[in-house]
């Protein structure tokens, strides 16, 4: 369909329920709960979240109602208006208004309202109606609003809308039931028609015009209770305090790396033994050769030596996910702010950058949120120097080879607080380029100060979470069997050919096209304290930062050395570790990452800029490290 015949013809794009199923657009104020609910219809397992801008792409997905008719959902990044001002907010308004040539206009609008805060939902209810689109209004979070005492009339409401009013709670079972009472029947009956849209973008005067309607309905239908809620007040004057919430938001960090670091050991210490217990079978079943070094050597000690970092990836994400359910990542924004936007960044960049803690490139896109282009290219040029989850593996075998399992200062973990260390350094170093960056782009027009909108506290739901952790599970598996997987066969192969010649004395990795190209690259590498076997495990590193680790593993193995940690103690000095933790910080080490880039900003430009500033960077800082740790005696 194409964009003309959508906007001129509307009443001729409405769908025979019969042939095709009718769609349904899932329409509110962000953080109302649209994913939420949308998930709850479809089945679907989309990512919810207790903050702003959780979605930023349509959705789709095929529901059935209780009688088994099917129909689809769209889920929409949420709005407080049509008059958008960021690209996720357009993909909205341009869903509905039939903007988007690849998409036909929705059949009905379910207009999702937090039902603890009407006021906005019933302004965008109001502006929803000259869209021309059938509307039902959900009150979302209706469990909440009772739990607080809150009142909602939604049958008077209903009458005074001139639109049918369903509460719901989207994430408990049988929550939809009220929707389905009035939904299902409406889905069986031919919809009324659309109207032409009638939307024109509301000037101020409109808005305050709508706002004071939505104020009248409020006091009209909603009994406030008598003591309001302030277990998030109180809450907030104590996290949202100027000196004792940035106290408080360090502490929390710090606790978590000092425990994703215990915690995690035994888990890890198991998987380790059970990939040395196959190796050691493998080795006995299968007569020694080609076939068992490349299972023993290649596969099991590449994939192994990844995998194993599993659990501590699991922890780190159970720490950010139950922080970000509970509601308490949306205060974090708020208090980074000032500091964000001393540095130039947007204060709407907290939340692409908190999720590139899981990967650069799910926090890229989160960057559609930024309504200015100028702050949304400079967010997603500083994104992947956001320590990533694929740096955790790097990381950590590093510091285990390295920093001694001691006590500091009281009973702190010497290698938590160096991961912490490792950490802060990605965070400055975002701050410290996107403030450089601000003298490239000449600023014209100053950010808007940050419109958060500060979710109330929940019980972190522990369904939310196991779906996030095993999400980052099934992400990081699927890794090691594909990416990781094919790096590790080329790895070998690379090691293993072609083989020592006759009477050769030295380890067999010498002899192979491993070594060559190894030693065709270290003389770059030579000052910043590499050896030929970290070039050689850096190259496939482009295609994901665990290959590295999984390329050390192989390459040590091959030359005969087992125990990678072990063998990294034995071999490098104190100045290479650390100068490779440095150039793991700032290189653009992931392939997947720069495409997005490109996507993203629009052009390739962009992405050679990032991948040029941040070898750069790399460069630089293990130059700087080797080079001070070498004249204290650790080269
Ligand atoms: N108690 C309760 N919590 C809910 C309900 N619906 C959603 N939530 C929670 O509210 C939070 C926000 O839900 P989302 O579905 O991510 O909200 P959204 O409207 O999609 O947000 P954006 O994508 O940012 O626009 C999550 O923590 C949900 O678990 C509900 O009916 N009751
Ligand atoms: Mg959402």
């Amino acid at each position: 369909m194409t964009q003309a015949a959508s906007s001129a013809l509307p009443l001729s794009t409405r769908t025979d329920p019969e042939t095709q199923p009718i769609e349904a657009a899932l329409v509110g104020a962000p953080n109302c709960g649209k994913t939420a609910l949308f998930n709850a219809l479809t089945g679907a397992t989309q990512k919810v979240g207790n903050y702003s801008g959780v979605t930023v792409e349509r959705k789709i997905g095929v529901a059935r109602t209780p009688e088994g008719r099917q129909f689809s959902v769209i889920d929409l990044p949420g709005t407080h208006s049509l008059r958008a001002r960021s690209p996720d907010e357009e993909v909205t308004r341009d869903v509905l208004l039939g903007r988007r040539p690849d998409e036909r206009i929705p059949d009905l609008i379910l207009a999702v309202a937090d039902a603890t805060n009407l006021r906005g939902a019933l302004r965008l209810v109001n502006e929803l109606k000259s869209v021309g689109l059938p509307i039902v209004l959900v009150l979302n979070m209706i469990d909440i609003a009772r739990h607080r005492g809150l009142q909602i009339d939604h049958l008077a409401l209903s009458q005074s809308l001139g639109i049918p009013v369903v509460t719901a709670t989207a994430v408990r079972r049988g929550g939809l039931d009220a929707l389905w009472e009035v939904v299902a029947p409406m889905l069986e009956a031919p919809l009324p028609a659309a109207q032409p849209a009638t939307w024109v973008a509301p000037n101020s005067h409109d808005l305050r015009v709508a706002m004071r309607e939505a104020d009248r309905l409020v006091k009209a239908h909603v009994i406030q209770p008598a003591i309001p809620d302030t277990v998030t007040a109180r809450i907030d004057r104590v996290v949202l305090h100027p000196i004792a919430g940035p106290v408080i938001l360090l502490v929390l960090l710090f606790t978590m790396f000092q425990a994703v670091f215990t915690w995690a050991t035994p888990f890890m210490d198991a998987i380790d033994a059970g990939f040395t217990w196959l190796g050691t079978l493998v080795a006995q079943v299968i007569p020694s050769g080609l076939i068992q070094s490349f299972l023993t050597n290649g596969v099991i000690a590449g994939i192994g030596s990844v995998i194993v970092f599993l659990p501590q990836i699991l922890f780190t994400f159970l720490f950010i996910l139950l922080l970000e359910d509970f509601g308490y990542m949306a205060r974090a924004a708020f208090l980074m702010d000032r500091i964000m936007g001393r540095a130039g960044l947007n204060g709407r960049a907290f939340i692409p950058l908190l999720s590139s803690f899981a990967c650069a490139i799910p926090g890229i896109m989160a960057a559609r949120v930024i309504d200015n282009r100028r702050d949304r290219l400079t967010t997603i040029l500083v994104a992947p120097l956001m320590t990533c989850s694929a740096r955790i593996p790097v990381y950590t075998l590093i510091i285990a080879a390295f920093i001694p399992k001691t006590k500091v200062l009281g009973g702190l973990s010497l290698q938590g607080l160096v991961m912490f260390g490792l950490y802060a350094v990605g965070i400055l170093s975002v701050l410290v380029v996107a403030f450089c960056a601000r003298f490239f782009f000449a600023r014209t027009e100053r950010s808007a100060p940050l419109m958060l909108d500060l979710p109330d506290y929940k019980m972190p739901r522990a369904r939310n979470v196991a779906l996030g952790l095993y999400q980052r599970a099934r992400v990081f598996l699927r890794r090691a069997g594909t990416v990781i997987f094919w790096s590790m066969v080329a790895i070998w192969v690379l090691s293993t050919f072609p083989q020592p010649p006759e009477g050769a004395t030295g380890p067999a990795i010498n002899y192979s096209f491993a070594a060559m190209i190894g030693k065709f690259i270290a003389p770059i590498l030579h000052p910043l304290g590499f050896n030929w076997q970290i070039a050689v495990a850096l190259v496939p590193g482009m295609a994901a930062r665990e290959v590295a680790v999984a390329g050390l593993a192989t390459v040590y193995a091959v030359s005969g050395d087992g125990g990678l940690i072990h063998t990294l103690a034995g071999q490098w000095s104190l100045g290479t570790a650390l100068a490779l933790l440095a150039w793991y910080i700032f290189a653009p080490q992931c392939i997947s990452t720069l495409a997005v880039i490109r996507r993203e900003a629009g052009s390739g430009k962009w992405m050679w800029i990032a991948l040029i500033y941040m070898f750069v960077l790399a460069y630089v800082a293990a130059l700087i490290t080797y080079q001070i740790a070498a004249l204290l005696g650790a080269g």
